[in-house]
């Protein structure tokens, strides 16, 4: 397919950040004044600003590594701590409010009936009374363009408010879906909403991201003014951010003794696998009542996410949208591929792997529905121990929860700032003839170039060649780590920004579970190791679907460059060798900087 333009920034596109200042957030005496804006001390990001580059449009300058290590310092308040803050300071005072005529449940990125905390605690708020269910979800096209949110994503987000309005009709209850152009004015539409529904009980769950703590935290606080009780509850994750602290009562920053931490946490707390049940059917005036919900759409795709006729029908044919489809997937995987997963899971020719990624996304399926499904469907009913596969899997999913634990302590990676900080002094590349390789798929490295070649084409990628491309932009090419991390949040279908933050973080070596630098995945190594037979290079990179045999993994040095060279195959773009020395260096320099 051919490559649609790669936008690896537009300076015009730029949304002026929120920060702490403009939200009027305390802040603690050391930092008074200062602002996430601050500009590194460092050089990297000022230059990507020079070259045109916008590494991410939310937050577009990179926050000063002082005030990054005062969120480590716990000098300031993180997001997460606010919105709890303020759910704790008004509790007693929205328990005190009445039920009008309407219960609402807020849809962000929890697209689903069932096993849905918010709405199940909506749903029984509604029965307690014997009120209408309301439920809505706004679509903010500023909001994709800050997150960055992939067309493809879009597509799939949209796809799946269809089936489910389809879904909660068939509970009388109504799914509003809205369009607000600008991010910054849905607060204050939301309320108009609820007042216009005659409604002062809202529900919605949580999510980690540093704006959405910071507008819901000021959102529970304003709705209380207009006599609305907000409650925001936890629900993404098996154990939530907050729930786990290693023995010094500090955030785990490594992700094995966390995980160990994780599974005590499970076994010790079942319950936290007990699932929500779907709403309740509402009663039969509600259809009377709120006949205009009813009637109202899905709004088309906003423009500045549109994709193809050819495009929509490719991704609505490998990606089906919805609740149901995520379970049929769900039961496929346990049924045939679980027990294989342990041994399966890194060969990206096969299908080894859940392909479930853009459910958990949407919120069309839930991590707690997932974990307790594999649980059932192991000989031990465990987490721990029994079949292999299974525990994998159990734990791959634990990762998601992982990455959210670090956005919600450490939310600086949230603001351009790489997880340890002074990973900013690494002087970066912004060579942009490097950068559209990478991204085209035509680096003369077969094994990263399929692997582009099938993000490109379907909105995903194998987990084994996002760790190979990762570590390729940022070692072989020592490109900004960035700017791969946007390219992935612009086209991939499971786009979140904590996993793909993660990722990176890993594959640069800027993340959590610290990786020695010097470990830079050998690209051939890997293809030889993980595509045994060249089937997935052969798949994706149909220039080289002639070549036989090993020759696959490295045509121009395994006697198949005239063939190669025929069909329009590239040469490498750098030498192996030499940038694993370049990169080295590089590493060695910046680190060895002092952090300022
Ligand atoms: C550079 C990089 C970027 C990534 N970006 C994203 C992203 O934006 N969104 C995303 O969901 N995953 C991301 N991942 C993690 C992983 O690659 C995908 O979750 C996985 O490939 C999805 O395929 P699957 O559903 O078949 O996974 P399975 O192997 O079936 O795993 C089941 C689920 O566990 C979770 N999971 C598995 N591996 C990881 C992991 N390493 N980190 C976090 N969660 C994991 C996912 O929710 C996944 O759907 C990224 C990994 C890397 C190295």
């Amino acid at each position: 397919m051919p490559l649609k333009k790669v936008i690896i920034g537009n300076s015009k596109r730029k949304i002026s950040p929120e920060v702490e200042t403009s939200n009027g957030i305390p802040k603690r005496s050391r930092l008074n004044g200062s602002s996430d804006r601050l500009r590194a001390p460092h050089h990297s990001a000022q230059e990507a600003e020079d070259n045109g580059i916008v590494l991410r449009t939310y937050y577009p300058h990179e926050m000063s590594n002082a005030r990054a290590l005062a969120y480590n310092n716990d000098e300031l308040p993180r997001p997460i701590e606010l919105l709890n803050s303020a759910l704790l300071e008004t509790q007693a005072d929205r328990a005190k409010i009445a039920v009008k005529n309407a219960v609402v449940h807020w849809y962000k990125c929890d697209l689903r009936t069932k096993d849905n905390h918010a709405l199940h605690l909506a749903s029984e708020k509604a029965k307690s009374k014997g009120v209408p269910l309301i439920c809505m979800y706004i679509v903010s096209p500023q909001d994709f363009e800050a997150h960055l949110t992939a067309p493809v994503r879009v597509d799939f987000i949209l796809r799946t408010l269809e089936v489910l309005k389809a879904d909660l009709a068939k509970l009388d209850i109504p799914l509003y879906v809205e369009t607000v152009e600008k991010r910054k004015k849905i607060p204050q539409r939301v309320l108009e909403l609820l007042e216009e529904w005659g409604a002062n009980h809202l529900y919605t769950n949580v999510e980690y991201e540093v704006d959405e703590l910071r507008r819901e935290a000021k959102l529970v606080r304003g709705c209380l003014e207009k006599g609305i009780a907000m409650d925001a509850v936890a629900d993404t994750c098996v154990v939530s951010p907050g729930e786990l602290s290693s023995g010094s009562g500090k955030q785990y920053a490594v992700y094995s003794p966390w995980y160990r931490a994780w599974m005590a946490h499970c076994s010790g707390k079942p319950s936290l696998l007990d699932l929500f049940d779907a709403p309740q059917k509402n009663p039969s005036n509600a259809r009377h009542q709120f006949l205009n919900l009813f009637a109202s759409s899905i709004p088309e795709t906003p423009e500045n996410k549109r994709i193809t006729s050819e495009e929509k029908k490719r991704f609505g044919s490998m990606w089906p949208a919805g609740e149901d489809a995520a379970h049929e997937r769900l039961k496929k995987f346990t049924k045939d591929r679980i027990g294989g997963y342990q041994a399966r899971r890194n060969f990206p020719a096969e299908i080894g792997t859940s392909s479930l990624s853009c459910h958990f996304a949407c919120g069309s399926l839930s991590a707690r529905t997932a974990v307790h499904t594999a649980r059932e469907n192991n000989s031990t009913k465990k987490l721990d121990g029994g079949d292999p596969g299974i525990q994998t899997w159990i734990s791959e999913i634990a990762w998601r929860d992982f990455y959210k634990h670090v956005l919600a302590n450490w939310p600086y990676v949230c603001m351009n700032k790489p997880f340890k900080p002074e990973y900013t002094n690494i002087t970066w590349e912004y060579n942009q003839e490097h950068f559209r390789a990478w991204c085209e798929g035509k680096t003369g490295y077969p094994i990263v170039d399929a692997a582009m070649r099938q993000l490109n084409h379907a909105g995903w990628m194998h987990n084994r060649c996002r760790m190979i491309v990762g570590s390729f932009l940022a070692k072989h090419l020592l490109l900004d780590w960035r700017m791969g991390e946007r390219y992935f949040m612009e086209h991939l279908i499971d786009g979140d920004f904590a996993s793909n933050n993660g990722g990176w973080g890993f594959s640069a070596s800027t993340g959590v579970d610290p990786q020695p630098y010097f470990r830079i995945f050998n690209p051939l190594l890997q293809s030889e190791k993980f595509d045994i037979d060249g089937d997935y290079i052969r798949k994706w990179v149909p220039e080289l679907e002639g070549i036989k045999g090993k020759a696959i993994h490295d045509p121009y040095d395994r006697g198949n460059a005239k063939e190669a060279e025929k069909a329009g195959y590239p040469k490498r773009i750098v030498d192996h060798k030499a940038s694993r020395e370049r990169c080295l260096t590089r590493y060695k320099e910046g680190l060895g900087r002092e952090t300022a």
